[in-house]
């Protein structure tokens, strides 16, 4: 039995339908292992589990170690692919109420996020927040000149120097960029920050296994190890080329096929709240790496059972141009037994000897059968339990599959043009030099 299996019975996709797919699996496969499709130059993370820095990492650790010692909040500037792994990561492996819990049981500094907006409220709120606190700070991006991350940092930058004197602050700002250009990358060389990097040959999106996504994650006292052994199983489990085996690459073939069925939008679901990141940096994967030259699915995300008393009628009775892909956690972190109450007032005792996690995935079945039987295909994502190992093989399924997926499109699974629309409105409209 695999720690991570997908079911697709209820997605009304017959087998002689994947049958009819599987030649163009073995070509997109063959592409993407010969760097023979576009965005070739960007698939460093396909090897990356096995074929890592370990200098870096080890540094990378260390750096971890220290900054849990000498910290009571780390921030971590960024966006996209610089903040949206390190976020899903923390948030799916780590207590639900991480930042509110005393320090004694948490047992690393408080985590937040910031330059992946640009509200004055958020920034300004945010200092509010840890003002007398001990900090350290990770700025992350690749490019080094994203506008987001670094008006963020220009300000937390001061904040620190201002705090800690120029000399003190060095030993508590950390630079994650590219190794050899752009401003952060100067700007950390001349300030002689310690620095780690993003490999020229893996996009912001593909970057949570790197020093990108590590960092942050070793900060928050998760074992980096086991993430990185589950990816390096999955690079494994999801390189075999053999359509009846690959879980990664059904996912990639399901897809397709229901897409060609007018199935536009994709609904990433799951019953488990800690896991809005990884929804969110699961859109940003599948959006960026699918959605151009007119085609794509819209990737979106829904958080189960709140959502069902929201979202749940478009669902199940809207326009039938919907799928949806549900993360079942098999195995909740904790659980309790509900308890049997004498007036039974609330009439709530035929519940009484299950547990919350039973009531859960009664309504994740109940859920299943309603919407499947409103014509919506359901794919299942059954993952044992929600730990380092399984997290990280996980990232590695959802990496495989897009860049899979993206090539039975038609599409460079590895850039992202459009991005750059808004962002030349926004510097014309602000008087940037040059624009
Ligand atoms: O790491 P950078 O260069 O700051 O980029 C951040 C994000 O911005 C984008 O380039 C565009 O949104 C993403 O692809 C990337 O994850």
């Amino acid at each position: 039995m695999r720690s991570i299996s997908l079911d697709y019975t209820h997605s009304f996709i017959e087998d002689y339908e994947l049958e009819n797919i599987k030649e163009y699996i073995n070509i997109a496969h063959n592409m993407l292992h010969n760097e023979k499709g576009p965005g070739s130059e960007y698939t460093g993370w396909v090897n990356y589990p096995k074929e890592f820095d370990i200098d870096e990492y080890e540094r990378v650790k260390l750096a971890s170690e220290k900054i849990r010692k000498n910290s009571e909040v780390f921030i971590v500037i960024g966006i996209g692919g610089s903040y949206l792994g390190a976020r899903a990561c923390i948030e799916a492996l780590n207590h639900n109420f991480y930042n509110m819990l005393t320090s004694e049981k948490r047992n690393g500094p408080e985590i937040y996020f910031v330059g992946n907006n640009v509200s004055s409220s958020y920034i300004l709120e945010l200092l509010e927040l840890i003002d007398g606190k001990d900090i350290s700070i990770n700025t992350i991006s690749k490019s080094g000149t994203t506008t987001e991350p670094a008006i963020a940092f220009r300000i937390f930058k001061e904040y620190i120097e201002e705090k800690y004197g120029k000399e003190e602050a060095k030993n508590r700002i950390y630079i994650t960029t590219d190794s050899k250009k752009g401003a952060l990358k100067e700007l950390a060389s001349k300030e002689g920050y310690e620095t780690f990097t993003v490999p020229d040959d893996i996009g912001g999106r593909y970057s949570i296994l790197t020093s990108v996504g590590l960092l942050p994650i070793a900060v928050s006292g998760l074992n980096i190890d086991e993430i990185m052994n589950g990816a390096k199983d999955g690079m494994e489990e999801y390189g075999v080329l053999d359509l009846d085996k690959n879980y990664s690459y059904q996912y990639a073939a399901i897809r397709n096929v229901l897409y060609r069925k007018g199935k536009e939008i994709e609904m990433l679901t799951s019953y488990e709240p800690s896991l809005f990141y990884l929804q969110e940096w699961w859109k940003q994967l599948f959006g960026e790496s699918e959605g151009k030259d007119l085609k794509g699915i819209y990737p979106s995300s829904a958080s189960f059972t709140t959502d069902l008393h929201s979202l749940g009628q478009l669902i199940q009775d809207g326009r039938r141009n919907i799928f949806e892909t549900v993360i079942n956690i098999e195995e909740p972190k904790v659980d309790m037994i509900l308890k049997e109450d004498k007036e039974n007032l609330d009439g709530l005792n035929f519940l009484s000897g299950k547990t919350i996690d039973f009531v859960n995935k009664k309504a994740f079945e109940g859920t299943l059968m309603a919407h499947t039987s409103g014509g919506v295909p359901n794919i299942i994502l059954n993952i044992e339990k929600m730990n380092e190992y399984n997290f990280g093989k996980l990232i590695y399924f959802f990496e495989k599959s897009c860049a899979i997926s993206g090539y039975l499109l038609g599409v460079n699974p590895f850039n992202q043009p459009g991005v750059e629309e808004y962002k030349k409105n926004m510097f014309r409209l602000l008087g940037k030099p040059g624009y």
